[in-house]
């Protein structure tokens, strides 16, 4: 298995007050262990097509057929989306050097850019800035309708029209949503369907925030030349306990989704996820989306916090060991000791480190996870750790897995629906009303 687990840190029997009660922890894995058996019925059932994902192969030509298309002759493919038709997909990019601090500006071609977020400078200068001619787009939208994508999707077909391709949109442009309903209205299909352009269609039966081992995720992964058939055999190491019908305490999803229930019930309003690893970043805020629209509803939920580590130690870690006991941690780490540039013995002795010297960047790294862990436990903070020995496309498929699998088993046992966010609707008629008033 890709991933390690430990929730030693997270127990009272281990860091005294501020721990968790081995009695709590039974009562959550009672609760959780309910919700497998629920799990194991829409398993069967088919009622969650997400449990079938890793084991599925008969859509991955026809992905790696699109994303030969989007690299075809392209020196940039840009993903128009927002949400969980985005972040997925920018959590495998990752893997490829996608938004990683200085790496990130040079990855090879094609250029993948993610546009997730609506906002006018940005797009302007990014349509300004694009070879169109030589780009790809991708608009991807479950329901077809969020106002951010249409918006963009339009921009879009606008600009090549100023330079005069709008006769070529079909060349440049795929989408990405659900079929039309019994013939109804998807809008992202009645703006660009009319132009020729060709459509993926969305797994009707897997929302936007658990798609990412659908086309959604795996789409970008495959412009990237990732190898996507591995993202799904991780997928299914971590599915694989649930298959084999193992008790929740040893299914490393289930204990996890019992920890967060367990804290949340102790009043830990907050479960922070910390990773060592550039190449997690994008994973935390995908997590983020998951957990929050997963959870927060009918008045439970715990905020999700993303954290980068060591960054983050020089700007929260003074809240989380010395304010309010109120979090639960998630550390990940990755086997980096031995990695990166060496220190030079002479130069770290004269930087006044003599213990650096001979040691790589990697060392000091796997170190400080280890120490965030060991201090946040010695406080009296809840840990737990995630290790993973390789980040590769089996870890991380893992790694997606095992959260979505955690997340509707939180959500089942805290009895709400995980797959529903109905909140989120009343703000976005609210600002097509003030847009409609000017
Ligand atoms: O894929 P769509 O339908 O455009 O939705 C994008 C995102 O918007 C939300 O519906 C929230 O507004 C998310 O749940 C979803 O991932």
């Amino acid at each position: 298995m890709a991933l390690q687990q430990s929730i030693e840190l997270a127990l009272e029997s281990r860091i005294g007050e501020g721990g968790l009660p081995q009695a709590a922890l039974d009562e959550a894995l009672a609760k959780v262990g309910e919700a497998m058996k629920r799990l194991a019925d829409d398993d069967a059932s088919g009622r969650l097509p997400l449990l079938h994902m890793p084991r599925t192969t008969d859509d991955l030509a026809s992905i790696r057929e699109a994303a030969a298309f989007l690299r075809d002759d392209a020196t940039d493919v840009v993903f128009l989306g927002t949400g969980g038709s985005s972040l997925g997909g920018q959590t495998l990019a990752q893997l490829r050097d996608y938004a990683v601090p200085g790496a990130g500006r040079f990855t090879e071609s094609p250029r993948v850019h993610f546009l997730d977020n609506l906002d006018p400078i940005t797009f302007d200068r990014i349509l300004h800035k694009l070879p169109l001619s030589a780009t790809k787009f991708v608009a991807i939208s479950k329901s077809g309708g969020t106002g951010e994508t249409l918006m963009q999707t339009i921009a879009v077909l606008t600009a090549l029209e100023r330079a005069g391709l709008r006769s070529h949109p079909n060349d440049l442009f795929l989408g990405l949503s659900e079929p039309r309903r019994d013939g109804g209205r998807n809008a992202l299909r009645d703006l660009l369907e009319p132009e020729g352009v060709r459509f993926l269609d969305h797994h009707t039966g897997i929302g936007g925030r658990y798609s990412v081992l659908t086309n959604v995720g795996l789409l970008p992964a495959a412009v990237l030349g990732l190898d996507i058939a591995a993202i799904r055999d991780g997928a299914a190491d971590a599915y694989a306990p649930f298959r084999a019908g193992a008790a929740a305490k040893d299914a490393p999803a289930a204990l996890g989704a019992a920890l967060n229930v367990a804290m949340a019930k102790a009043g830990k309003g907050i479960t922070v996820a910390m990773a060592y690893a550039d190449r997690l970043e994008r994973f935390t805020r995908w997590w983020v989306q998951l957990w929050a629209e997963s959870v927060g509803k009918n008045g439970h939920g715990t905020q999700p916090v993303a954290a980068i580590g060591p960054v983050d130690q020089h700007s929260q870690l003074q809240l989380y060991l010395a304010g309010p006991n109120d979090k639960l941690f998630t550390v990940l780490t990755t086997d980096v000791a031995g990695k990166g540039p060496l220190m030079d013995e002479k130069l770290a002795r004269r930087a006044g480190e003599p213990g650096f010297g001979g040691k790589h960047i990697g060392d000091l790294v796997a170190a400080q996870g280890r120490a965030t862990a060991d201090t946040l436990a010695r406080n009296g903070r809840p840990t737990r750790q995630i290790h993973i020995e390789k980040l590769d496309e089996r870890a991380v498929g893992a790694l997606l897995m095992h959260f979505m699998l955690e997340t509707i088993l939180a959500g089942y046992a805290m009895g709400v629906d995980p797959f529903d966010q109905p909140a989120v609707e009343e703000g976005k008629i609210l600002a097509k009303q003030y847009l409609a008033q000017g």
